[in-house]
């Protein structure tokens, strides 16, 4: 077991609380790490030296910045084998799903860079004779980033990156679920020279520590990435010193499966994204619509599919699932089932948690598919972020439309079919950030993570992602 201390100003610190936090393994329940249990003093320090680096670090070139950064990514991937076996030791994911998030974790990185030589300004004609107008980009200056536990290290790379590039200086606050992973980035900022300060990662509560960096004088934006009710606390929290909020949230992301889909491949898709990493990522198929006229032959591929999933140990190779990430998360599974079946679902496979031999320690929960659902159920409206998945007949275009967006998320969707006419339709009227045509879940770096309705606001990657971590500057240059 390894203890952890708290990366502020370029050295490891205790928590001026004293305390400790555990960090335990998923599928053992054995303890694999200790943490510091940060709060509002430790907030203060970090943030003074935060604040104090920004100065020295806006003032190098954004290449130089990238060309550190480049070696932070390399040094990264140098460390995949280890830091992919703490992912899977600390939430529980499979060892190839880790491996690519470490993999995507330097992507975010690389891509960032990326906008080194690319970040622009306007030179606008005046209505005044004899002046310019210059619009500059320039960085916000302390980038508070608060990450959720089901990709900790993507989800802090895909914020660090950016915001570091970009000019500005970064405090990562992790969740004390999964922290492990993250911390271990203090080391590789050693080891490649980062500038003291620019890189600070502390650990600590979000109501307690999250919230006090939130409300920081100091903070200029917060990127948070989690559940919608925190997301809704940290927009109120940010209120007092109106820093740029940006949250990916919740989602409850529809899987539509049209009457001119190929069904092997929708089948395929659904199953990959439903049970992906647990069912635990936010672009996960949290319902599915099939069309009446290929019900019974999609269901039967499908259930087929999913009765050949094996849940066990996630470092093995032939694993498709491993434990849920904590005790609350399983017994919200044990939850959702209990009352779909009470409001009238049927299960057509799984349905349970899995407590005896090899699962009698972890938490475990069988791949579960729920029929003979209605839209208005609570399965179909309450997030899972787990392997449960409610499935839901419709026999038009409209009505699965008027389905997929009676919700109060609008993270995902997925949508099988060939007709042009269908998608383009979609393109109006599906109230989603982000829609997969004929394949399952899975952004890349230059597309945009937007989540409509109470899935966030602001979104990240790509262009406009990477916008948000810049501000403007208008100048009005006046030479008569
Ligand atoms: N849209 C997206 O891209 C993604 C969305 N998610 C969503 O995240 C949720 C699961 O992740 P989970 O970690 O449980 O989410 P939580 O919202 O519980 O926590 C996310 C982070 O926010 C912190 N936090 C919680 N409350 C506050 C607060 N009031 N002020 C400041 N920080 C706070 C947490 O700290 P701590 O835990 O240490 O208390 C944690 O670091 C799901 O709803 C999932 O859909 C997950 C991944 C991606
Ligand atoms: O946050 C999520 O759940 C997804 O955006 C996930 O996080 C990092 C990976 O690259 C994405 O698939």
């Amino acid at each position: 077991m390894k203890e952890y201390k708290m990366f502020v100003n370029g050295a490891w610190v205790n928590a001026k609380s004293g305390r400790t936090d555990e960090v335990i393994n998923p599928a053992t329940e054995d303890v694999i790490g200790r943490i510091q249990h940060g709060d509002r003093e430790d907030a203060n320090k970090v943030m003074a030296a935060a604040k104090a680096a920004q100065i020295a670090w806006r003032q190098q070139t954004a290449r130089e910045r990238a060309t550190l950064m480049r070696a932070f990514a390399a040094e990264l991937r140098n460390r995949k084998q280890a830091l992919a076996t703490l992912l899977v030791q600390e939430q529980g994911k499979l060892l190839k799903v880790a491996l690519g998030e470490v993999e995507a974790a330097c992507g975010f990185i690389e891509y960032a860079c990326d906008w080194a030589r690319q970040m622009d300004g306007d030179i606008v004609k005046s209505d005044n004779p004899n002046e310019h107008i210059w619009i500059h980009k320039v960085p916000r200056g302390v980038i508070v980033a608060i990450t959720a536990w089901n990709f900790p290290l993507a989800l802090a790379a895909r914020k660090i990156g950016p915001a570091l590039i970009a000019g500005n200086t970064i405090v990562v606050k992790p969740t004390t679920e999964t922290p492990l992973a993250t911390l271990e980035l203090g080391y590789i900022a050693e080891q490649v020279g980062l500038p003291k300060g620019v890189l600070n990662i502390v650990t600590g509560g979000g109501r307690t520590l999250g919230d006090a960096l939130v409300r920081h004088p100091d903070t200029k934006m917060v990127s948070m990435t989690g559940s919608t009710p925190a997301g809704q606390a940290i927009v109120k929290a940010s209120a007092d010193n109106l820093a740029h909020v940006q949250l990916e949230l919740g989602g409850k992301a529809p899987f539509i499966v049209m009457d001119d889909a190929d069904l092997e491949q929708a089948a395929a898709a659904a199953l990959h994204s439903r049970f992906d990493n647990c069912g635990q990522v936010c672009t996960c198929n949290e319902r599915m619509y099939i069309h009446d006229a290929v019900y019974d032959e999609f269901m039967a591929l499908f259930l087929a599919k999913v009765k050949a999933l094996k849940v066990g140990d996630p470092m093995l190779e032939d694993t498709d699932l491993g434990p849920k990430v904590n005790q609350r998360e399983v017994e919200a599974m044990e939850r959702l089932v209990a009352q779909s079946v009470k409001e009238g679902a049927q299960i057509a496979t799984g349905g349970a948690r899995l407590k005896e031999g090899p699962y009698e320690k972890g938490f475990w929960f069988e791949p579960t598919v729920l029929t003979h659902v209605s839209q208005d159920m609570s399965i179909v409206h309450e997030e899972s972020f787990g392997p449960i998945l409610p499935v839901i007949r419709f026999n038009s275009l409209d009505q699965v439309i008027g389905y997929a967006n009676d919700s109060d998320y609008g993270l995902a969707a997925m949508v099988c079919t060939k007709e042009m006419k269908t998608i383009l339709r979609l393109v109006d009227e599906l109230e989603a950030g982000e829609v997969y045509i004929n394949r399952g879940h899975g952004e890349q770096h230059q597309g945009f993570h937007n989540g409509y309705k109470l899935s966030g606001t602001g979104g990240e990657d790509g262009k406009y992602g990477f916008e948000q971590y810049l501000e403007k500057k208008t100048f009005y240059v006046n030479f008569d």
